[in-house]
Formats: C-alpha cells, structure tokens, sequence
C-alpha cells in the first residue's frame, strides 16, 4: 500500500509532514518525468495520490470515473485506487479553498470577485467562487486580458480578491501585483500562498483592517479531506485546526525590537534555546558579512550607509521560517523593514526603563541619559508600529517565557 505526492521537482512540502501526522505514515514523495507518467499509474502498490504541477490535467485522463467537481475544473489533486483496480480522482483543493474562506470570514455570495492568475489554481477558485454564488468573477492575467495594465477599472467594483499565482512566494518574497489600498470596498482577500505567511499583498489588507487569509488552511484543508477518501476516516474541521496551529507553531518567527541595550541580543539568544530553534542576530550578521560591528560601520559611514545594509540583512532573515530573530535598535526606522520580518513572524517590543540601558559601543545612544530619552520619544511610536505585543524586560528567564507564553497563545487563534 502506498501513498504520496506526485509532481515533477517537489522540493520542501508540507504534506508528507501533515499526512504522517493523520496516521498515514508510508505517505510518501514521487518525482516523476513525463515519459515515465504512464507507467506510474500502472504501478499496484499505489493506493493513494496526491497530484500537484504540472499532472493535475493528466491525472484526470488517467481516472477511470472523476468527480463532477474535478471534471468541472478540468484536473484532479487526489486519486484514490478502486477495488476494481481502476482509479477514481476529485479535486480536493476545491474543498480546501471553500475551507479557507469560510475560515477567514471572507463573504462570496453576492460579491464581485477578482482572481489574480490563470493557471490550475484559478480553475479550481473560479468553480469554488461560482458554487459559493459570487456576482461576478474577473481572471486578470498577465497575457491573456484584462490584463494588470487594465486593474484601474476594477477599482471602484471588486470586493474580494484572492491571487493564485506565484508572485510573493518563497524566494521572491516580498513581492506584490497590486496596490491594495487603490480598492474601495474590498471585504476580503486570500492568497494561496503559504510560504510567506503573509505575502506583501496580505501585509497591506491587514494593514487596512481588511479580512485576510493565506493559503496554509487550504493547503491542510486540501489534505484532510484527500485523507478521508485514501483512509475512509471521518475527519472534522478540529483535525484541520490542530494540524494547522502545530505548523504555524513550528514556522512563525519571533522578532525583538526595541530601544538599543534593552536586551533583544540576550534575550533572543535564551529565547531560542529554550524553543531549540536557530538564532539570527542581525548586529551578528552585518558583522559577518561586512568584517565591522555596526558601530564601527555607522562611526565610520554613517547611519544612512548602515540602514541600507541592514535592510538587505533583514530582507533575507525575514524569509525564513521557524527562527528567532533579534534585530537592532534602530530598525524600526525604514518602513520597508516591516513587511521583511512581518512576513513570517510575529514581532515583539521589548521595553526597560531607561535608566538602566546599556549604552556601551552604541552610536546611537552617546549622549547619556537625555540623548536616550529623546531617542525613545522619537522611536517608541514605531516600535509600537511594528510589534504586535510588547514585553518589559525585567529578568530575561521571566521576560523568555512571558514571550513564549504568549507566541503559543497567539498561535491557538
Ligand atoms: N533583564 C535584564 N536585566 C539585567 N540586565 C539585562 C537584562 N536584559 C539584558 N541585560 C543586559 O543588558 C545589556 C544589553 O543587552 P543586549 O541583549 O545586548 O541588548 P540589545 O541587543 O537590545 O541592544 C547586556 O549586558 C545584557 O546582559
Ligand atoms: O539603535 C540603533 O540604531 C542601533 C542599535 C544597535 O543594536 P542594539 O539595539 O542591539 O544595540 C546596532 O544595530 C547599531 O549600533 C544601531
Ligand atoms: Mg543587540
């Protein structure tokens, strides 16, 4: 008996992970060519199948009967072998997206919708959009029209929109299509995306109070519900919620900010070990790719100099997954450093009282006390800006786990 992921080049992917953690612990990756496609099917020993790109259409010519889903949309994700030997296929990411709306609070029926993107994800949101009683749906694609150039029209009408295509993921990220604030009366948007958390486009609907959801809901969603036909379980929506909280657990980064000398370094450093999980200090960093502490670099350079050089650092530490990251003092200052951390991370400001920061080889701070304070009055508003809670930092073991209390706690919503 065996099950698995067929596709082309897998890479890193989740389901294996999720479908181990549904009892089905063979389940199993298959990199296949082309020119060896029709013979994988044939093989016996498989019971089971997920499909990703580029099989979804090809899969379906290989089904003996197919969901009236799956032929609607015109692939299969999931095959499941018959008694008779022959294989049945459905679409379960159909199922999944319509799980991530509802999840998400995102309203279809009666709405005018915008999909961005035309590939195989598009198909599958355009029947899931039709079925939940959309007004009207739009495919803006980058060849096919309306195209991007023609978005101003969709301005004043579009309500939901939800990207399905590769713009904003893992490597590229973040990467954005649209301006989301040029919309008007947007009551939802989703990106399929899982890998940022939040791409750019999620970042700027949360940033303007509108409901958002990416696609790691639907990417377990999709899951489950192919584990119910390989394994005939009953599965409900809390195995979907259990599976999700324990990736989100294990992917979201935590991020320190704060006033230079409030213990982000310390902290952080406690932090990931007590969560075994790698620490980036970008102080840390800068010095390994420049061969100067910041502090030289800003005596000798600068501190516009610096910025730019630690955004490129952040940039790239904000990709990834599962870490703990302490940033410095005076990263609040660039916008853009925003959307790096947030991406993947939820971001914390540690605070102390004044009086008792450590100013030693700290540019930033020369000037004792006074300096500070006005350096505090100027920065605490961003700090406040960028993190989602703050934590005093009175004792680091207490402050480590005042941090880690509320992370888990964070996760469970
Ligand atoms: N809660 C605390 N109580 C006492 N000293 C602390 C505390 N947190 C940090 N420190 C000390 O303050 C100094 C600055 O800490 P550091 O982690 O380098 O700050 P940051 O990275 O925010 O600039 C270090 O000497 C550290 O040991
Ligand atoms: O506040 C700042 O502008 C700075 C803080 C420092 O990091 P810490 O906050 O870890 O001291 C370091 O990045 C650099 O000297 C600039
Ligand atoms: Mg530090």
């Amino acid at each position: 008996m065996k099950f698995g992921l067929l596709g082309m080049t897998l890479g890193h992917s989740y389901s294996p992970r999720i479908h181990h953690e549904l009892g089905n612990t063979g389940y199993e990756l298959f990199e296949c060519d082309p020119s060896q496609l029709s013979t994988f099917f044939k093989n016996p020993a498989l019971q089971g199948l997920n499909i990703t790109i580029p099989y979804k259409v090809k899969a379906l010519k290989a089904c003996h009967t197919v969901s009236a889903i799956a032929n609607r949309i015109g692939c299969v994700n999931t095959m499941v072998r018959q008694e008779n030997g022959q294989w049945y296929g459905h679409n379960t990411d159909y199922d999944g997206f319509i799980y991530m709306l509802r999840r998400a609070h995102i309203p279809i029926k009666g709405n005018h919708c915008l999909v961005l993107g035309d590939g195989a994800t598009s198909k599958t949101a355009h029947v899931a959009l039709t079925d939940l009683g959309a007004r009207s749906i739009t495919h803006m694609s980058r060849h096919t029209p309306p195209t991007y150039d023609a978005i101003e029209q969709f301005y004043e009408t579009t309500q939901v929109i939800i990207n399905t295509t590769p713009v904003g993921m893992y490597p590229h990220n973040p990467d954005t299509l649209i301006d989301v604030g040029a919309f008007h009366h947007l009551v939802g948007v989703s990106d399929v995306i899982y890998n940022p958390h939040r791409t750019g486009l999620l970042i700027q609907a949360d940033s303007l109070g509108i409901p958002s959801t990416d696609g790691l809901p639907m990417l377990v969603a999709q899951a489950v519900y192919a584990a119910k036909l390989f394994q005939g379980q009953d599965y409900d929506d809390h195995t979907i919620e259990s599976i999700l909280q324990s990736l989100r657990q294990e992917l979201e980064n935590i991020v320190l900010v704060g006033m230079p000398g409030v213990g982000k370094t310390t902290v952080g450093r406690q932090l990931a070990k007590v969560l075994h999980r790698p620490f980036y200090d970008s102080d840390d960093v800068f010095l390994k790719e420049t061969g100067q502490s910041s502090s030289a670099y800003i005596n000798m350079y600068g501190e516009a100099a610096f910025r730019e050089k630690e955004s490129a650092i952040l940039r790239e530490l904000g990709t990834k997954t599962g870490v703990v990251i302490a940033t410095g003092g005076g990263c609040v200052t660039v916008p853009e450093n925003y959307m790096y951390l947030r991406q993947n991370g939820r971001i914390y400001q540690i605070t102390r009282p004044l009086e008792e920061l450590d100013m030693t080889d700290r540019p930033l701070s020369k000037g004792g006390l006074p300096a500070l304070h006005r350096l505090a009055a100027i920065r605490t508003p961003m700090y406040e800006s960028f993190a989602q809670c703050t934590i005093s930092n009175r004792v680091v073991s207490e402050t480590v786990a005042l941090i880690k209390e509320d992370f888990y706690e964070s996760i469970s919503h």
